[in-house]
């Protein structure tokens, strides 16, 4: 599996990281919906949703061809679609209710077993859910790592250094052998959710890592300074692994 080296800039401020974020995206649709005609985003949930502002905002709400654009979910909270701890209604909420993305191209957890709380369910159909947008090219197979393989996915970090719903000291982060895995124990709430494996995740051209506040700083120095094996630390991508701090995230570097 490609290994890239990660890339790390640090912007003075939330909102320049923000700002950057917008650009590093809209340049990325443009590129691959002219390349391929189409442009596949993975999004996580948390602050990174906020930090995404900036796309429903001039120049990128009336220039990216969001009519292209087929959107998933790096990981997922087993609730209810209305619920406020999920992250499709976070992200429909504050960002793809404000952009046109044609609704079938919005790739959610599935909703009555999301309801039901059965998280194992929800991988395996989310699983399959991927396995047929490669039979209808929507995805390609990287022909490196026999993984799905998404344009560009945005991630965001905990300060227990996860990612995903990949957390610390759980067995999630070792799976190789699915697509989408699920987990019941969450330590961070709510306890089930679902996830994106790591080789999946490593697949993916272009990966961002958004991480800013003085909260993260002490986790961001592990990774970067100690180079402990930390989730987040695990991250790669086939094109660009690149990671955007704010000030204070990087302030103990
Ligand atoms: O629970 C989650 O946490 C991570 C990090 O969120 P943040 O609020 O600390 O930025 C997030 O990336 C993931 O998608 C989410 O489910």
């Amino acid at each position: 599996m490609a290994t890239t080296r990660r890339k790390m800039i640090v912007f003075p401020s939330k909102n320049e990281l923000s700002e950057a974020m917008a650009k590093y995206t809209a340049n990325l649709s443009a590129k691959f919906c002219k390349q391929k005609g189409l442009f596949t985003v993975v999004l996580s949930g948390g602050d990174l949703i906020d930090w995404l502002s900036k796309l429903v905002q001039p120049p990128y709400i009336d220039s990216v061809e969001w009519s292209k654009w087929h959107v998933f979910w790096v990981d997922e909270r087993v609730c209810s679609w209305e619920d406020p701890d999920s992250n499709y209604k976070l992200a429909m909420d504050s960002f793809l209710s404000k952009v046109p993305i044609p609704h079938k191209n919005i790739y959610a957890i599935d909703k009555n077993s999301a309801t039901d709380g059965d998280a194992e369910h929800c991988a395996v159909l989310y699983e399959e859910c991927l396995k047929n947008l490669v039979k209808e090219n929507i995805i390609p197979i990287s022909p490196k790592t026999g993984y799905p393989q998404f344009d560009l996915q945005l991630l965001g970090m905990g300060p227990d250094g996860h990612m995903a719903s990949l957390f610390p000291g759980h067995p999630q982060i070792n799976v190789k052998d699915k697509w989408v895995t699920h987990i019941t124990d969450s330590p961070k709430p709510p306890p089930k959710r679902i996830t994106f494996t790591l080789p999946v995740i490593n697949s993916a051209l272009y990966n961002l890592m958004a991480v800013c506040d003085k909260e993260q700083a002490h986790v961001v120095s592990e990774i970067m300074k100690e180079n402990k094996p930390l989730p987040s630390a695990r991250l790669s991508a086939q094109v660009e692994n690149v990671w955007y701090l704010d000030q204070a995230a990087a302030s103990m570097l």
